[in-house]
């Protein structure tokens, strides 16, 4: 197997959500905390960057140049060749305390996102909600605005499909554990959550990513790894990686079987960030398995807006 390579020195605080592009054959991530839409290149090394005004948790391909992005202050529709922004929809919790993390596409091209807690006077008591637990997962629902799609969880991620799309994965890094639901195609909506997998101390299970034999790749926040489980939940190895704060996997390249990590240096103090310069860079490895095609967003939503207008005012 090919060894780790660094595809870019990122030096991102909180690199997240790689999602491959096969149309245009690079790499689309984000870096949340100092907030940008970076892409990659892989046949050329070059990493493009958009500044973004808000924090940024997830967003989803819709078309060649176009995405959509679940920022703190909604869900935006970009080009990225016009920097044009759309307004969307608004952000489904309150903003002053909670801010989108991971999310994705299913595999009928549903967009979903989770939340974490991120309290912006910190001075404010941590008020989770009377459960003691953060917000649902969200389910995009177009003009009908935001769906509840699971339990309310602390620091939501993990998001992925199994092969056949009846099975959700989505984790709580906070409670170290992956949940699976079943889950109906056709609705959209996730059923008889159970655990999957739990982590050990000393990590998190973080953004996560299923290949085609079905078994459940995650990132383990903290300990410098990725954890590969079978479908039954059993976990089949560990991958080293060589920064601690590993986040997020996602398959691409030719085949989709190279391995994209994201990875982050918020956790590591600035002073020592010189001498850690692996934390916040973009990895690529030989992938254990091939991946699953990538879900674009379907459909474009300003589209959809439009039909919907005009089926309005035709009526
Ligand atoms: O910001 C993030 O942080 C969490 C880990 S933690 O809450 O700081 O322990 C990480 O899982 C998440 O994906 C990331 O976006």
């Amino acid at each position: 197997m090919r060894n780790v390579e660094v595809v870019c020195r990122a030096s991102a605080l909180n690199g997240e959500g790689p999602v491959w592009s096969e149309a245009e054959q690079r790499l689309y991530w984000v870096d949340i905390r100092a907030p940008a839409l970076h892409r990659f290149d892989p046949a050329t090394g070059r990493n493009e960057t958009w500044g973004m005004p808000a924090w940024i948790g997830c967003f989803a391909l819709i078309e060649t140049d176009v995405v959509a992005l679940a920022l703190r202050t909604g869900l935006f529709r970009f080009d990225t060749r016009s920097g044009t922004m759309t307004f969307l929809a608004p952000a489904p919790f309150d903003p002053r305390r909670f801010t989108f993390n991971d999310g994705g596409c299913d595999r009928s091209g549903r967009f979903f996102a989770g939340t974490m807690l991120d309290p912006i006077d910190p001075l404010e008591p941590a008020d989770l909600g009377t459960d003691g637990n953060g917000t649902p997962l969200w389910r995009y629902d177009g003009a009908a605005g935001w769906g509840c799609a699971s339990p309310p969880v602390q620091t939501s991620n993990g998001l992925a499909w199994s092969p056949d799309g009846r099975t959700m994965y989505h984790s709580d890094t906070a409670q170290k554990t992956v949940f699976r639901s079943d889950y109906d195609t056709a609705t959209g909506t996730a059923e008889n959550r159970r655990v999957f997998a739990r982590v050990e101390e000393g990590m998190g299970p973080d953004g996560a990513a299923v290949d085609a034999d079905g078994f459940y790749l995650c990132a383990a926040f903290g300990a410098g790894c990725l954890l590969r489980f079978d479908p039954d939940g059993k976990l089949e190895r560990r991958i080293a990686m060589p920064a601690r704060f590993v986040t997020m996997p996602a398959f691409g390249g030719v085949d989709l079987s190279t391995l994209f990590v994201t990875s982050a240096s918020f956790p590591v103090p600035e002073k020592d960030r010189v001498s850690r310069p692996m934390e916040g860079c973009l990895f690529a490895l030989e992938a254990p398995a091939r991946g699953l095609t990538p879900h674009v967003l379907t459909p474009d939503p300003v589209a959809a807006d439009k039909e919907h207008r005009s089926d309005k005012a035709i009526a």
